[in-house]
């Protein structure tokens, strides 16, 4: 489940970093060693997305490692969407895997048997993405099944976000996903306005996601603070690697960190109505302080604030509550050093 109440939904996408089964196998054993939740690939058909083989796309690439330094290529988008193919029967043995490892199995379709197709397997949520979110004809194909559709934000319009949502609704889907997704691999901070998280959560009663095109973990961790219910995490098993996206994702000695810092960032995020952890109740005690008699009492003083003095712990009469006996008269002699009670006053 994913949304209010329920843990941060950690997301590894593998969809644009895998070369083929292989790697998509290896890949979904790195989110599943992590102790990620679910493994995300992008069901694709190059030749159906792109009409035209001479559109290109420029993309950074982390040339050395060693001294950061990247390089921009430039390919043709048909290429580089065909790396991300895989034949329905290697999807068929990908999601098995999944099963196996116990890790759930997400996937963007962008055509309407891809849909058919990850509904058939059991795949409990699809994914429109940023391009698609204006295609209504596949959210309403995708609104048929009942599971979660997730959809994409990248490049778009509230308003275009408002419209995707009424006809998902119109088509009777009941489970949404809004994932806030920055455009731009890698994206930059002074452009991912991760504020908008609030708007969206405001806007619409569905879980918002933050699907992370930046570098690291810092911006999953304000996300997080910001109440993101999933967040979308990219994965390689080499940065070096000249194709998209690989610059900006984690590798496998560095995903289980990010698991650890999400968990313990939801951790430390706590209660919006608690004030004090658990240890704190017993610290609170030693640390405040008592009343106690500060010289020899007698019967029937009149406690003035030159008899009091101030002590710790704080088991007895609280150090803010001197107003309570100050004045009052004593029915008992008290010994000087003595921690005073309600009993030994009038
Ligand atoms: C293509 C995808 O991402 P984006 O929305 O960033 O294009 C995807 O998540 O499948």
């Amino acid at each position: 489940m994913v949304g209010d109440g329920n843990p941060v939904c950690i997301v590894f996408e593998a969809g644009p970093t895998h070369n083929g089964l292989e790697s998509a196998l290896k890949l979904v054993d790195v989110a599943a060693d992590a102790g990620a939740d679910a493994v995300k690939f992008q069901v694709v058909d190059a030749e159906k997305l792109v009409s035209d083989p001479a559109i290109t796309f420029s993309y950074q690439w982390l040339a050395d490692k060693a001294t950061g330094r990247v390089e921009t290529a430039t390919e043709s988008l048909l290429e580089i969407i065909k790396r991300r193919e895989l034949t329905f029967p290697e999807w068929e043995t990908v999601i098995g895997h999944c099963r196996k490892r116990g890790i759930e199995f997400f996937s963007t379709a962008t055509t309407e048997e891809e849909v058919h197709f990850l509904a058939a397997m059991g795949v409990g949520s699809v994914k429109i993405c940023s391009g698609d979110l204006t295609f209504h004809h596949l959210l309403r194909v995708a609104a048929q099944y009942p599971w979660t559709v997730q959809i994409d934000t990248g490049s778009s319009t509230i308003g275009e976000v408002e419209n995707a949502i009424l006809v998902l609704e119109e088509a009777n889907c009941k489970n949404i996903i809004i994932n806030h997704c920055p455009s731009g691999y890698p994206a930059h901070p002074e452009r991912i306005n991760l504020r908008v998280l609030t708007t969206l959560k405001q806007m619409f009663s569905y879980p918002v996601a933050f699907s992370d095109h930046t570098t690291g973990d810092v911006m999953d961790v304000a996300a997080v603070s910001l109440g993101a219910h999933m967040i979308e995490k990219t994965i390689t098993l080499d940065r070096n690697t000249r194709s998209p996206e690989h610059i900006m994702s984690l590798e496998p000695h560095e995903a289980k960190d990010f698991v650890k810092t999400i968990r313990s960032v939801e951790l430390a995020l706590g209660s919006t109505r608690r004030l004090l952890g658990e240890p704190e109740q017993v610290s609170r005690v030693r640390g405040r302080r008592s009343l106690f008699a500060g010289c020899a009492l007698q019967k029937g003083d009149i406690l003035v604030q030159s008899m009091l003095t101030y002590a710790r712990p704080g088991d007895g009469i609280p150090a803010h509550l001197d107003h309570l006996v100050l004045g009052r008269k004593l029915v008992r002699d008290v010994p000087a050093g003595r921690k005073l009670q309600l009993s030994d006053f009038e």
